[in-house]
């Protein structure tokens, strides 16, 4: 997809395959071109150029039925202030031929007590979910998903965290999910695009983009002397830090974990003071790869 705003360029060849029935998360700091392409996928936005084919048809040459298998849930949206939560969500069920039973839905997005309130005098967070209601009444194939708990408490942020998993399970809809909370992107995505300045840096599975540019595990612990003189296995490398502390990034944790503690049974050590072993998270994976250099795309899918 390639897509400017009066000249200046927001997308700049973005290619992106989602499969069947997954959740694929379009991760990437502020301007980056998300909203563009989810605008442009989900029919409400002209492209400039490249090809797109979303459930089988071009969204600018979408066919009659198109629209009903596709939803979306904007990062703005907040309509019918003025009708309830019921009257909202049964009006625009009536849109669709195999809507999902509002009364269900209500209940499943944790709206059932305030249906008969009025949408204007909800809370953000209801709101929201009034907003993730609507894009799913008609039981769409597809669902884009545009930061969808921004602004929501954590236990709302979970509740929604649910409602998507299970219509994920339930009806395997599958879902394109932008989102600035890497915690978000772990609990609901399989697979992930990182956006940079109009283009797909780097795509894969969850695990992949946490491995970032380097795929090493930490091992932390305090004692220097805990490192065996021979050294530590695989590609490994061992940083003293303040206090005696030590930090291992290593490609073979449970080689380098198990030279730690032979060295520390050596000297009669029987517990390794603040032992912590963790993965790379996906926050890390994530800024190791905005800060490596532009990458073409062939770089970024290989
Ligand atoms: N309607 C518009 N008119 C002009 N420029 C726009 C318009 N919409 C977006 N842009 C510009 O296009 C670029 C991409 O914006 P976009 O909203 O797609 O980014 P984003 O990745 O969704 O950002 P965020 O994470 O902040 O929501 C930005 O430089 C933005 O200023």
């Amino acid at each position: 997809m390639r897509k400017a705003y009066r000249g200046s360029p927001a997308l700049r060849g973005l290619d992106l395959r989602v499969a069947h029935g997954e959740v694929f998360a379009l991760l990437g700091p502020n301007g980056a071109g998300k909203t563009t392409a989810v605008e442009i996928m989900g029919g409400f936005l002209a492209r400039d150029g490249g090809e797109l084919s979303v459930l089988g048809r071009d969204p600018e040459r979408p066919g009659p039925h198109w629209r009903r298998r596709v939803g979306v849930v904007p990062q703005q949206a907040g309509a019918f202030a003025e009708l309830t939560v019921r009257e909202a969500v049964a009006h625009v069920a009536g849109l669709y031929p195999r809507p999902a039973p509002v009364d269900g839905l209500l209940a499943t997005v944790g709206l059932a007590e305030v249906a008969g309130r009025r949408i204007g005098r909800l809370s953000g967070g209801q709101r929201r979910r009034v907003d993730i209601a609507l894009g799913v009444v008609g039981r769409p194939e597809l669902l884009f998903l545009d930061e969808p708990t921004t602004g929501l408490d954590v236990v709302a942020r979970r509740e929604v965290w649910a409602t998507v998993r299970t219509l994920t399970r339930e009806s395997g809809t599958t879902v394109v999910l932008t989102s600035h909370s890497m915690a978000e992107v772990e609990e609901l995505a399989d697979r992930g695009a990182v956006i940079a300045e109009g283009r797909a840096i780097a795509l894969g599975s969850i695990a992949e983009l946490a491995a970032g540019r380097s795929s090493r595990c930490e091992i932390r612990f305090t004692g220097h002397r805990l490192l065996p003189p021979s050294g530590l296995p695989g590609d490994t490398e061992a940083e003293l830090l303040a206090d005696d502390r030590v930090r291992v990034r290593t490609t073979e944790p449970s080689g380098a974990l198990r030279a730690v503690l032979d060295r520390a049974g050596e000297l009669g050590i029987a517990e390794v003071p603040e032992l912590r072993v963790s993965r790379p998270t996906l926050e890390s994976g994530y800024l190791s790869l905005l800060a490596a250099p532009a990458r073409t795309e062939e770089e970024a899918r290989s």
